[in-house]
């Protein structure tokens, strides 16, 4: 396998093939790039008693965070997939009533630490604990307690704000199950409320939002309404990106693939760069895939580089209705060798 930079495939080269892509209806020039960025605030009229301030979710991996906050938001702003671990980056989503303002900081999840990431993380987690006004603690509902949700209601004592308990995956199992798990859960630390949700059926989903808007403090709205994230725009795609792949790699790949998001380039405002690729003015998305050994990179590429090119694929689907505008997106795989545990690469890669 060579270093060289795996081109995913022009616009033009899939729509000739065999598994032709159906181009997408063109999409008006203004509306790409919804504010992503946090905008200015143009405050219009609240009620006198509106509360507004920040939510963490926390638990341990895979106890359904980042789906419970899409379904809180309403859309698609943090990654998720059926592998633990899979958020990286604090994800904020905003809910939005009539008379409160919910800012959501989704987590990676509190974790036992075994390289110099999880320690980051960790401490990560605990700084973004330190300033919100509510946390939800998420068990899933069909989980045993176990001793990786004891660690984080042991840390969660040290806590200020209140915490609310939020069984997650309700639907999973039966009224009885879930029942005898909200006692559990009730023994496992002194809670502010206890919720059950599913956030895949959408039940109780409300009632969470309700609970948590409950223990915010009366302020004015902190976002202009309507904008779901803050998130960069760069780290959203990065997001889109290492989703896609992990998808793809679910059972081949450890949690050792990074994603880099190495060039944004808007042709229509920036013509420095001589690789515009793909017609229409699209916008230039160069991404890195850093794995930790070649053999991994074999994998990601596939056979032929078939793998490489359904990532992008999908990945770049997800970005063009993310911006709202069509995309060349260009996928590279570069090995740097363990560097989970390295903290120059960690450094490097943004964390
Ligand atoms: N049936 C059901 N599955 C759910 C529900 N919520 C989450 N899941 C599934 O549980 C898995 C983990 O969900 P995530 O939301 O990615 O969990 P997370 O806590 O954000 O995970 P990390 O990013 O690893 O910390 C995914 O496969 C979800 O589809 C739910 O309410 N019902």
């Amino acid at each position: 396998m060579t270093d060289a930079p795996f081109r995913f495939p022009s616009d033009e080269e899939l729509m000739a093939g065999p598994n032709a892509l159906e181009e997408p209806d063109e999409v008006a020039a203004d509306d790409a790039l919804p504010a992503l960025a946090r905008a200015e605030i143009v405050v219009p009229d609240f009620p006198e008693d509106f509360r507004a301030g920040f939510a963490c979710l926390v638990g341990r991996p895979n106890a359904g965070k980042s789906t419970l906050t899409n379904a809180l938001v309403g859309s698609k702003v943090a990654i998720t997939s059926g592998r633990p671990q899979t958020t990286r980056h604090n994800v904020r989503g905003v809910v939005h009533r009539e008379d409160a303002q919910l800012v959501l900081v989704d987590t990676p999840g509190l974790h036992r630490p075994k390289t110099l990431l999880g320690k980051r993380l960790n401490d990560l987690v605990r700084e973004t604990l330190t300033d919100v006004d509510v946390v939800a603690f998420c068990i899933p509902a069909n989980e045993k307690i176990g001793p990786g949700d004891r660690f984080i209601a042991r840390d969660l004592e040290q806590v200020r704000a209140p915490i609310v308990a939020v069984v997650t995956k309700a639907d999973t199992v039966s009224r009885q199950a879930l029942a005898a798990q909200l006692l559990a859960v009730n023994e496992l630390g002194d809670w502010a409320d206890i919720v059950p949700v599913s956030a895949v059926s959408g039940e109780q989903v409300d009632v969470v939002a309700d609970v948590l808007m409950g223990h915010l403090p009366p302020s004015p709205p902190l976002y202009p309404t309507g904008e779901v994230t803050d998130e960069p725009q760069a780290v959203m795609i990065g997001e889109l990106v290492r989703e896609a792949a992990l998808e793809s790699v679910r059972d081949e790949l450890p949690h050792s693939l990074a994603v880099v998001v190495d060039e944004i380039l808007d042709p229509r405002t920036d013509r420095t760069g001589s690789r515009v690729k793909g017609a229409g003015e699209r916008l230039q998305v160069r991404v890195s895939l850093v794995v930790e050994r070649d053999s991994q990179k074999a994998i990601m590429i596939g056979k032929g580089g078939s793998r490489l090119k359904e990532i992008g694929v999908r990945a770049r689907a997800g970005i063009e209705e993310l911006i709202g505008r069509k995309v060349y997106l260009d996928l590279h795989v570069r090995t740097s060798k363990d560097w989970q545990s390295d903290p120059k690469a960690l450094a490097k890669l943004g964390f």
